[in-house]
């Protein structure tokens, strides 16, 4: 099977993304005690169609499933955030074992793997120029914690035989992204950024408290995917994760007691 390779990691960015040490990234540890109970939070409200999926494509850094957003079919709306935000995609990052993978940590408790649901506002015309404004994205993270097989989850990984290496692309028709959700939406919320390059601190980051399940055999599925591109020495897609970044003083509300 293919060696887990040296890949450049967060430590470099830096260098071409100095925006990398600035006042508001992310991912960040969240600690339950230090947050604050916000009463005046809405509850999510997360409306997905699942006829606005189109493809699974392996960027080469995860694997994402992209949404046609040319209207308000699968929006979130609600929550911490005011007017509408659209579906752009959703992805994942995980560990090279079940010890690590997530991006967000909860008391210092890393998960195996967490996923993203990311959204745009629509006060901006579209999502490369919401990318970077302060309230331009939304992003929903949910964290993967091992248990039972997930039947939703494993609809996403029956694709990967035909993504396997970075650049490969495939029609995915009619998922629904609501599958994917735990069944309380409580979540914590605080201002930060992408989490990959360009790291534009243009996120609203909304972390569910609830985790959803992933059997051991799905998280090997996971690290089946190559980092590297057909033709090219096999670099398992694995530890695919950022560090959790200072807080800078940056409150972290919760919209659960
Ligand atoms: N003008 C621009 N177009 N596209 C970009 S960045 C593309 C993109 O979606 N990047 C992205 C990076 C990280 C994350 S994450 N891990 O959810 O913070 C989400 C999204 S800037
Ligand atoms: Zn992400």
């Amino acid at each position: 099977n293919a060696s887990s390779c040296l890949v450049p990691g967060p430590a470099k960015w830096v260098e071409n993304f100095p925006i990398a040490d600035g006042p508001r990234q992310s991912p960040i540890d969240i600690v339950p005690g230090e947050a604050s109970y916000d009463a005046g939070l809405k509850p999510l409200s997360l409306k997905y169609d699942p006829s606005t999926c189109l493809d699974i494509l392996n960027n080469g850094h995860s694997f994402q499933v992209t949404f046609v957003d040319d209207g308000d079919n699968s929006t979130l709306t609600n929550g911490p955030i005011s007017g509408t935000y659209r579906l752009k995609q959703f992805h994942f990052h995980w560990g090279g074992s079940d010890d690590r993978g997530s991006e967000h940590t909860v008391a210092g408790t890393k998960y195996p793997a967490e996923l993203h649901l990311v959204h745009w506002n629509t006060k901006y015309p579209n999502f490369g120029d919401a990318a970077s404004k302060s309230d331009g994205l939304a992003v929903v993270g949910v964290f993967l914690k091992i248990g039972a097989d997930n039947p939703n989850l494993q609809k996403v990984l029956d694709a990967f035989d035909s993504i396997k290496a970075k650049g490969k692309q495939t029609t995915f028709p009619n998922f629904d992204p609501t599958s994917l959700l735990p069944g309380s939406l409580d979540y914590w919320t605080y201002d930060g950024s992408l989490t990959t390059p360009p790291l534009l601190e243009s996120v609203t980051w909304i972390v569910c408290k609830e985790p959803i399940s992933v059997s051991p055999a799905q998280m090997a599925k996971f690290r089946s995917l190559l980092f590297s591109a057909e033709g090219e020495p096999e670099c398992c897609m694995v530890d695919n994760y950022r560090p959790p970044q200072p807080l800078k003083g940056r409150p972290v509300r919760a919209s659960f007691k």
